[in-house]
């Protein structure tokens, strides 16, 4: 699919509402990465590219009208030394991450640089050749796909998650909805996953790790497929999380939110496939 014309309008767009060159630069290019790495149309991502461009203002508005930040609080996730190796290969070689309650961490670098390596080793899931990771509190985990149960509704999803978050069945549920409709999602009763929307899989997997509120969130680029108005209402989400006193970690490809969080891990320099 050819981006070339959404993408001159939305510089077009940028420049119009008197956004620097630089900048302009930055929300172009990721945008293109996104839209090369997702697949989809510009438009069913992004909307038109004069709305995309006002909700870009609009967010780089936003910190005006933010309360100002708490101090963040006690360590809750440390990462230290993180090396891992596939065949001998190196692709995380002592990685370093504290994030504490109360911030945002992103997690950047070029396809292959080890992102989702690392938040699986932050998990539990992975174990690293060398290294040691130290979670203080509860974990939630969203996969970059995958992790939802293809014959479950999503109101079974949330009481099979939530008891293992000692959540009973009607609060896991009631739990489950409320978190839902911080992005504009009212799940159906009886759908199976299966035939939900990639999209709409992402935002069910997206509660399941905020069930149970826990104190520390790793999120494996959780917006893929969201369309343009999901991937803002995630943000706010994100952004009021960190507020009520969460560690957020975000694999992110999107340049233009680096300045809405506390900490950045660029895995660049890590040795990309
Ligand atoms: N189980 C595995 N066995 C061998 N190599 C692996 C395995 N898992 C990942 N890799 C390799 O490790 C490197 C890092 O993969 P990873 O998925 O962590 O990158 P990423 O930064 O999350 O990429 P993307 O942006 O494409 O999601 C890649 O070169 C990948 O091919």
């Amino acid at each position: 699919m050819n981006h070339e014309p959404w993408l001159a309008a939305l510089t077009g767009e940028l420049r119009r509402h008197g956004v620097g060159p630089d900048l302009t630069g930055h929300v172009v290019a990721e945008a293109a990465t996104h839209l090369l790495d997702s697949g989809e149309s510009p438009l069913r991502v992004f909307g038109a590219p004069e709305t995309y461009a006002r909700a870009v203002v609009d967010s780089l508005g936003g910190p005006d009208v933010r309360p100002p930040r708490r101090q963040p609080g006690p360590v809750r996730l440390a990462a230290r030394g993180i090396t891992k190796r596939y065949r001998g290969r190196t692709v995380l070689d002592r990685v370093d991450l504290t994030v504490r309650a109360g911030q945002i961490a992103a997690v950047v670098g070029a396809n292959g640089a080890g992102k989702s390596t690392f938040l699986r080793i932050c998990a539990g899931l992975l174990s690293p050749d060398a290294g040691t990771v130290e979670v203080h509190g509860t974990l939630g985990y969203c996969p970059q796909d995958g992790g939802t149960a293809e014959f479950l509704s999503a109101d079974e999803h949330f009481v099979l998650i939530g008891a293992g978050r000692g959540l009973g069945r009607a609060e896991a549920r009631r739990t489950g909805r409320a978190e839902a409709s911080g992005l504009a999602w009212t799940p159906p009763r009886r759908t199976q996953a299966r035939h939900l929307s990639g999209g709409t899989r992402q935002k069910l997997n997206l509660v399941l790790a905020r069930l149970g509120e826990p104190d520390v969130l790793l999120l494996d680029e959780p917006y893929q497929g969201f369309d343009r108005g999901t991937y803002l209402d995630f943000w706010h989400e994100v952004w009021r999380w960190r507020d009520a006193g969460k560690a957020v970690v975000v694999v992110t490809h999107l340049l233009n939110q680096l300045d809405r969080v506390d900490v950045v891990l660029d895995l660049s320099g890590e040795r990309a496939a």
